[in-house]
């Protein structure tokens, strides 16, 4: 690096700008012992434009404002895997960017990091010093102050509306194909979209004013929509967390009581039974006394067995003969597994149908074929999925079963019987992956264009919030 004649003294605190991110003013804390740089950043979500990696974020630039937010984005350099004092690893992405200090300007590393958010938004190392600054901890801003007339200047129109709504993306992994496409298509048609891991939320139960936080303790409150896509594995929780969005008044897509009614598979068969809805034969019983009765209750072998808590088609049996119907109910009674037994639809030929509701209609709809010597036609146990066209009275079905659980997005599955279609299943946090590869519609930007609609939220007011 091309040594400066003479360095420059700068103190512990200093006020520098990112004019290529948009930042005119920015506090820095300048810390020799950290090597790279860091900004506090927020809602970090990968992309990719023009073949290249990007990264897009949002920074608070005044200590102690989170409602003044700058939205950037930058190629990604760099990776780094960074482990907090509480055992936890994250991913910190690193971009290049323009540093400005006094009159000098020169492009440093910048980590995005997500430090304690009320604290110094930035941190400048010593590697982006090197051979320019010399610190003098004793004094602070050597390179001037910023009045607070300045900084509203900068900032002050920031403060005011945001042209597109902004949705969070409740759910567990952000890499996942169908979580990547809903923040894509939010980004797409305008909206601010955050990912909050239902793990890293939590609550304020108050009755005057409910709150929800996320890790480090920034406040959601500007939220219009929550998607959620909640695992099986973590419903109490992401469930317990959409109903305090929805006493929030934020709406919930699904809302929670859906959600907590689609994963009781009993309840679920039930409620669709009361709906007028077809299903196979089923039978549940408690007691492997009852065994046989069950098996006679759906008309003997062969028969399907199913664990209540399973998924993606694990836990799915089908049992040829009565003996080995039989060995497996008492099997799994033995383990203290729930579970049900069921008719066998044997003409369905290892075939299924996936249709996709959204907001009351099908809107897309596919069949998924089990590889060969599976009756399981789940992508994930090697079926392949096709584009099909269903029936009038298939797609009544796929809509009045989203209905009856209250679903504003749901993926019914459908299975073809000689005696018409029946309802297997209906997923409130259904795939998009197979469905859209398969049939090449936008189901995540369907989804997004559902919230716009529900919010009564146009474009064309777009200069405006819309409530
Ligand atoms: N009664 C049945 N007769 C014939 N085939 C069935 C029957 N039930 C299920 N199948 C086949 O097995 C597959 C998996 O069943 P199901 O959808 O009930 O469980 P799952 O996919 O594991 O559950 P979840 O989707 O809740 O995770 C279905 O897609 C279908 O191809
Ligand atoms: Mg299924
Ligand atoms: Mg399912």
């Amino acid at each position: 690096m091309k040594e400066n004649p003479t360095k420059q003294i700068i103190g512990c605190e200093e006020w520098c700008a990112f004019p290529d991110l948009g930042l005119p003013a920015i506090k820095a804390r300048v810390d020799s012992g950290a090597k790279t740089s860091s900004i506090h950043a927020f809602n970090v979500q990968k992309f990719r434009r023009q073949g290249e990696t990007w990264v897009s974020f949002e920074v608070h630039p005044l200590q102690n404002n989170r409602r003044i937010v700058v939205r950037c984005e930058r190629p990604i350099v760099d990776k780094r895997v960074v482990k907090s004092s509480s055992g936890i690893s994250e991913t910190r992405y690193v971009i290049l960017a323009t540093l400005k200090i006094g009159d000098q300007a020169w492009e440093i590393e910048l980590t995005l990091a997500n430090r304690d958010s009320m604290g110094y938004r930035m941190l400048l190392g010593r590697e982006a010093m090197s051979g320019r600054m010399l610190v003098d901890p004793a004094i602070s801003f050597c390179m001037g102050q910023v009045t607070s007339e300045t900084l509203n200047q900068h900032y002050g129109k920031r403060e005011q509306a945001r042209s597109g709504m902004k949705i969070a993306l409740l759910a567990s992994n952000q890499e996942l194909y169908s979580n990547q496409r809903i923040l894509e298509a939010g980004e797409e048609r305008g909206h601010v979209m955050e990912f909050l891991d239902i793990k890293q939320c939590y609550m304020k139960l108050d009755a005057v004013e409910p709150e929800a936080h996320y890790r480090g303790g920034s406040i959601l409150d500007d939220l219009d929509a929550v998607i959620t896509r909640i695992r099986p594995s973590i419903t109490y929780y992401g469930c317990a967390l959409a109903r305090q969005f929805e006493s929030m008044n934020v709406l919930t897509v699904n809302n929670s009581t859906s959600i907590t009614q689609s994963r009781d598979k009993l309840y679920s068969l039930q409620l669709m039974l009361k709906s007028g809805i077809n299903i196979p034969t089923t039978g549940f019983a408690n007691s492997p006394i009852d065994t046989n009765d069950l098996i006679e209750m759906v008309g003997g072998a062969p028969l399907i067995v199913k664990l209540l808590e399973g998924s993606q088609g694990r836990g799915v049996v089908l049992a040829e003969t009565r003996k080995a119907a039989e060995s497996v109910i008492n099997a799994f009674k033995a383990l203290r597994a729930n579970l049900l037994v069921q008719e066998f639809i044997k003409e369905a030929d290892g075939k299924d149908l996936r249709c996709f509701v959204i907001d009351g209609k099908v809107v897309a709809s596919i069949q998924r074929e089990a590889a060969p010597g599976e009756f399981r036609a789940n992508i994930h146990q090697g079926g392949t999925a096709s584009v099909v066209k269903i029936t009038p009275t298939e797609r009544q079905l796929a809509v009045k079963a989203t209905k009856a659980l209250g679903l504003m997005i749901a993926g019914v599955d459908i299975i073809r019987s000689k005696n018409g279609p029946l309802l297997l299943e209906v997923n409130s946090s259904p795939g998009l992956e197979g469905i859209e590869a398969a049939t090449g519609k936008d189901i995540a930007g369907m989804m997004i264009a559902a919230i716009e609609k529900k919010l009564e939220w146009k474009r064309e007011l777009s200069g405006k919030r819309h409530k």
